[in-house]
């Protein structure tokens, strides 16, 4: 089955009537936050209260409320979530949402791969070393891209142009402080909770899309027919199955992945389904991280990112979204991502490693992934 949007997201309040379009364009960096999906979007203006703790949550939400914004891949690290003195809920965005058709110009920007390309490799290699060795199933390996301009970065051109290429995905910006903002358009739902509904949308396994129609239809059906790619699909939905299990009922997780396109890439996608009381960031915590950014068994892969990646995820794999006061809402795994700040920029991207994977596939999965942040620049 192929679907373009990413199914079964909650649809936002009723109230969402704000054009979509204009709304966007009011996004600025420092002080506000944009998210939005298929269904509908948010853009949240001004600081009643700042919060680094997101255990805090439960406790600083009163009636009519909201909290939005990201969540680090490091649990113990502070969050960047705000309750705002203002929410104003929108419709989807239609195509004319304002793509400018402009890609990064290299002639303007400077470029520094962390590691290098040949040291990425090598972080692959040991990890499948590792995996020979035993006590290491998958583990997400990414990299970094620092690029730097000779002029600020125009973040909500930025913006505007990642949420008129990725209208079946998520699109967010958020205030990381001093005017740096994360700024990306991931496909992934880690968990929406809407009137005690449960959805879980987790992704892995990834084949580039082509130019070609007839070639990249094969290119897809290639990826779902992969023994390689349904393994590390598998132990994802695995996990993701067991951690709402605890917090759900009458869940419902399907035997076949299903395909999802983004701009770039060619997905396997499971759509879970169940219901539950708990919040939807209290559900979220809980699935994080997924071996969809992470890996199994999780504190081998913890260690195993720690050591060989040279460089602090941040919020990269970390999630985005919102919470109200009743504990419905959505949260995204924050991927197709970057830092944003002043002229720079450091954009991520990772692959999954399992048994099999080849060091030259997973960097160039990796180039494929950083397309979609770099399109937009
Ligand atoms: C880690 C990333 O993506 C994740 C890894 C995938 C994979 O390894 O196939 C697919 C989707 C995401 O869950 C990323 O985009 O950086």
């Amino acid at each position: 089955m192929t679907s373009e949007a990413t199914t079964g997201v909650l649809p936002v309040p009723d109230e969402a009537d704000a054009d979509p379009a204009s709304l966007l364009a009011e996004w600025r960096p420092g002080g506000s936050t944009w998210f939005s999906g298929p269904r509908g979007g948010l853009l949240a203006r001004g600081v009643a209260r700042r919060v680094e703790d997101p255990d805090e949550a439960g406790r600083v939400l009163g009636a009519g409320d909201v909290l939005v914004g990201a969540l680090p891949f490091d649990p113990a690290a502070p969050a960047a979530l705000v309750v705002p003195e203002q929410v104003t809920w929108a419709r989807p965005l239609a195509r004319s949402a304002g793509r400018r058709g402009r890609g990064a110009d290299p002639r303007h920007w400077r470029s520094f791969p962390v590691p290098e390309p040949a040291g990425y490799e090598a972080m692959v290699a040991e990890a499948l070393r590792r995996m020979g060795e035993g006590g290491l199933d998958k583990v997400v390996l990414s990299r970094v891209l620092d690029l730097v301009r000779d002029a600020p970065i125009d973040q909500p051109g930025m913006l505007r142009e990642l949420a008129a290429r990725n209208l079946s995905g998520y699109v967010f910006a958020v205030d990381l402080g001093a005017t740096s903002s994360l700024i990306g358009a991931s496909p992934e739902l880690l968990v929406s909770r809407r009137d005690g509904e449960v959805v879980a949308n987790p992704l892995a396994g990834s084949a580039p899309r082509r130019a070609d129609p007839v070639d990249d239809e094969a290119t897809g059906a290639a990826l779902l027919a992969s023994a390689k790619d349904r393994h590390e699909h598998a132990l994802v939905v695995r996990e993701v199955a067991a951690a709402l299990r605890a917090s759900c009922d009458d869940l419902d997780v399907p035997e076949e992945p299903s395909l999802i396109r983004t701009d770039a890439l060619w997905h396997l996608s499971t759509t879970i389904r169940g219901r539950s009381s708990a919040s939807s960031l209290d559900l979220a915590r809980s699935l994080h991280p997924t071996p969809a950014v992470g890996g199994v068994p999780r504190e081998a892969a913890r260690r195993a990112i720690g050591e060989l990646e040279p460089f602090s995820r941040g919020f990269y794999t970390g999630m985005v979204g919102w919470t109200d006061a009743s504990g419905d809402g959505e949260w995204v795994v924050a991927l197709r991502c970057g830092e944003i700040s002043g002229a720079t920029a450091r954009l991520y991207a990772g692959a999954g490693i399992v048994p099999g994977s080849v060091p030259a596939s997973e960097l160039a999965e990796t180039t494929t992934k950083l397309e979609t942040m770099l399109a937009s620049l």
